[in-house]
């Protein structure tokens, strides 16, 4: 995907939309939980740590393991790579265990992650349709030609006015 400005076709995610969106998806997870509940969440890095740090929050869950998966370098797609495994001895298979991410694009990032836990329950805050059926819990479904933009990678700035443009 070529670079796009934020008025462009993005998709600018707030703050407080985050912290809602990702209670939304605690709430849901909270449905879905197996009877002895989840005992660990496993937050993909670096953006899945905001909405995992949310849901745990939410869910009450004290464990918390991360995995590292570089696979963009700004908006350029490469192989991704894990830099960094969870806990093998916590997080097993992945039975009981919540991995958690802001957004699912291509899928390609939850596909190397879902080898290493096969049996976890994988939810994440946004999705676009190609990688769908990669995840297992999703709130809000945006198109696969749009950007979504964090807050963490965004400021408040002064815009002109729409006439200032013409
Ligand atoms: O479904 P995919 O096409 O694999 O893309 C989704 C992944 O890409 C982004 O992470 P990125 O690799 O940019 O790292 P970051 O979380 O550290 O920003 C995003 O946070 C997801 O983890
Ligand atoms: O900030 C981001 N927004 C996206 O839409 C996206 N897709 C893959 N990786 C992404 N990172
Ligand atoms: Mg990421």
């Amino acid at each position: 995907m070529t670079d796009r400005l934020p008025h462009e076709k993005g998709f600018l995610v707030s703050w407080d939309q985050l912290h809602r969106d990702a209670r939304a998806l605690a709430w849901r997870l909270q449905g879905e939980a197996p009877e002895d509940g989840w005992h660990a969440v496993v937050a993909i890095t670096r953006g899945g740590m905001a909405p995992a740090m949310i849901i745990a929050r939410e869910l009450d869950i004290r464990t918390v393991d991360t995995i590292s998966v570089k696979s963009y370098d700004h908006q350029t797609q490469s192989e991704p790579v894990v830099i960094k495994s969870p806990d093998m001895e916590i997080v097993g298979e992945g039975e009981g265990v919540l991995i958690i991410d802001d957004l699912v694009d291509t899928g390609r990032t939850l596909e190397v992650v879902r080898k290493l836990m096969p049996k976890a329950h994988v939810a994440t805050v946004y999705a676009k349709p190609k990688g769908r059926a990669q995840v297992d819990s999703y709130i809000t479904e945006v198109s696969q030609d749009t950007w979504i933009f964090f807050p963490w990678d965004t400021a408040l700035q002064y815009v002109k006015p729409y006439r200032a443009m013409d």
